[in-house]
């Protein structure tokens, strides 16, 4: 059962502007104190199940602190990893994920997975699983590799959502238990809350049938007393003695209103009204977040864009988007070759071939400086670019929106190293945009530049083979009876960056020497749905085990195609390659108020880049 809301809807706050009445989720203050901003539900009920927002993308960060280890002084300073998710959260297969990338990858989450608050007894959205494609570009693209593959991370409501309802969403408990620094001993949910209410239904209980008091002529005042002198003494248990108790952590502070939350549902909820906003305060203290929504971009080698989801003035507000900020674009560098260091570790090469991380890709910046800005908010993140057709464009956030305004008059290395963001951008319409217009920006000259001299230079013919598919592509093609899957005759798929593997169940029941899932090739077709097939065996073959092992081969007649896979080989995604486009988006000129004090020097990297 859920709490009831003390705060009303007026019926005149619904009907004030367009607006009001139609926006879905809101950017406003957290009702969490010292949580920032946060995301609610707009002017509509939402029930169990219904979408509460749409396809969201996740931005790979790959092996950063392998990349950057030893060569920055000051690593803690990296403002995404409060923003960004383990990519083991989101139950990838190894495939999916990419072998090579399964060691340490993040994912920036730049919608609600960035935006949202986590409040782990209140928790109402969950996550649809994440699609994987290229958007569709074709095959020889100079598109493919600079934006991300992940996409589809669509909101539904685990509980009905009330209008104005602030939105949270799980970040694990694991999130909360390793930062009791930041947030202290939370109480988390099931097993603390619930012994917290078994504990003041006790205590209640005590108080209402203890005969002692009854016996004294049931004096209201003498009981009154005694329960908040038990209330007291656990608070003070609670502040004082244990103030790691979880659990005593969930009874609320004030004694007043303990009964009321035991009948509203418990102390899980007891925050819940306050959690509920009226959307008049919403329209005064929030911005719109679902004027946009995801699509195929109109424009070629693009991949995915943002479309308008309603009619926007010009002038009006397209998408708010709050700022990660990057004091030094180094932190995305990523290095491409491998060397052994004195101690015989594999290293980076720092001399070698680099690139940067995709994520540089979705940030802005200036080219005489060293700062990034990465935004995150409800698919801004898809704005594409067009120098010609623009409809929208950026600007600073109201002073009173941003936590830290301050901080444009100042230079970075001020508040570069703030472990928390301060500044914000709006999207605003330069023109009347109408309901699935495609929402662009111009990202600028030195982008515009950048983009021409990469499409001019891109030989897809050196880069890759006519052949390639990603795994994941494959993956979904081998359960088609159409597809042809080669032999070993034909190209080795190794050639094009994948390799073919067969199933442990399948083939372990055949062959019980057979443990794991097998490298294999086909040999040939036998006929439908039916293959001949070497599983490539890595085999120990030496009783001590102090060898290495060696291959060998093992034959398997009539093997059906549902029991091949693929995986791309380590560092063979367009991600991963050189030649695929990168370039932040720069900040207009007019925004940079004082260029003399925001710059650092681009003393590297930068200055190949930006330059
Ligand atoms: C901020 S992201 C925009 C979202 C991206 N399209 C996606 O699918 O995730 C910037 C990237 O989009 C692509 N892009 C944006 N505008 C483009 C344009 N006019 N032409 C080609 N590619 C563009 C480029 O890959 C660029 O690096």
């Amino acid at each position: 059962m859920f709490p009831t809301r003390t705060t009303s809807t007026s019926a005149s706050t619904i009907f004030v502007n367009a607006a009001a009445i139609e926006c879905g989720v809101y950017l406003a203050p957290s009702s969490i104190p010292f949580a920032g901003l946060g995301m609610y539900a707009g002017n509509r009920s939402i029930s169990r199940n219904d979408i509460v927002t749409y396809g969201d993308i996740l931005i790979p960060i790959v092996e950063r602190p392998w990349h950057i280890e030893r060569r920055l002084s000051d690593q803690r300073n990296f403002l995404w990893d409060e923003y960004i998710w383990n990519a083991d959260t989101f139950d990838f297969t190894d495939e999916e994920l990419g072998e090579d990338l399964v060691s340490d990858v993040a994912m920036a989450s730049p919608g609600v997975g960035a935006a949202a608050n986590s409040y782990m007894s209140m928790i109402n959205v969950d996550d649809y699983p994440i699609k994987i494609s290229r958007a569709g570009l074709p095959p020889d693209s100079p598109g493919h590799g600079a934006f991300t593959i992940y996409h589809g991370r669509s909101f539904y409501a685990t509980t009905p959502i009330e209008p104005g309802q602030e939105i949270f969403v799980s970040y694990g408990e694991d999130y909360f238990t390793s930062r009791t620094h930041t947030y202290g001993y939370l109480p988390m949910p099931d097993r603390d809350y619930e012994r917290a209410d078994h504990i003041l239904n006790t205590g209640l209980n005590i108080i209402r049938h203890n005969k002692n008091i009854t016996a004294k002529g049931d004096d209201e005042s003498l009981r009154e007393e005694i329960w908040n002198d038990a209330h007291a003494l656990i608070k003070d248990i609670s502040e004082n003695i244990f103030n790691t108790s979880r659990i005593l952590n969930a009874i609320p502070a004030n004694i007043s209103v303990i009964e009321d939350i035991l009948e509203d549902g418990g102390t899980a909820y007891q925050d819940y009204n306050r959690s509920v906003k009226d959307l008049k305060w919403l329209e005064e203290h929030g911005q719109c977040m679902d004027n946009i929504i995801v699509g195929r971009s109109t424009i070629p080698d693009a991949g995915r864009g943002a479309f308008a989801t309603r009619y926007i003035p010009s002038g009006g507000l397209v998408s708010p988007a709050p700022l990660v900020h990057i004091d030094d674009i180094d932190n995305m560098v990523m290095f491409m070759e491998h060397v052994y260091n004195e101690d015989d570790d594999l290293v980076p090469n720092r001399r070698g071939e680099y690139t940067w991380q995709l994520i540089l890709n979705y940030c802005f910046a200036h080219h005489q400086s060293t700062l990034l800005l990465c935004p995150y908010g409800l698919l801004s993140s898809l704005i594409n670019h067009s120098k010609e057709n623009f409809n929208t464009k950026i600007q600073w956030s109201e002073d009173h929106r941003m936590r830290h305004p301050e901080w444009l008059e100042e230079p970075i290395k001020e508040w570069g190293l703030e472990f928390h963001t301060g500044l914000q951008i709006d999207f605003v319409a330069t023109r009347d945009i109408e309901a699935n217009e495609e929402i662009l920006i111009d990202y600028g000259s030195f982008w515009q530049k950048a983009w021409d001299n990469h499409v001019e230079e891109f030989r897809f013919e050196e880069h890759r083979s006519e052949y390639y598919r990603p795994a994941y592509e494959l993956n979904e093609l081998v359960f088609n009876d159409d597809f042809e899957l080669r032999t070993e005759k034909d190209r080795a798929y190794e050639l094009d960056g994948v390799q073919m593997h067969c199933r442990r169940w399948y083939l372990h029941q055949i062959n019980k020497r057979l443990v794991g899932d097998q490298a294999c090739n086909i040999v040939r077709k036998l006929g439908e749905d039916s293959y001949l097939v070497r599983a490539i065996r890595w085999k120990d073959d030496n009783e001590d085990r102090t060898t290495s092992f060696s291959q060998d081969h093992v034959l398997f007649w009539g093997v059906p195609r549902d029991i091949f896979y693929f995986e791309d080989l380590p560092n063979s995604r367009d991600i991963h390659q050189q030649w695929a486009f990168r370039h932040p988006i720069m900040i207009p000129e007019e925004m940079f108020p004082n260029v003399s004090l925001f710059v650092l020097l681009c003393v590297s990297s930068c200055h190949s880049l930006l330059s």
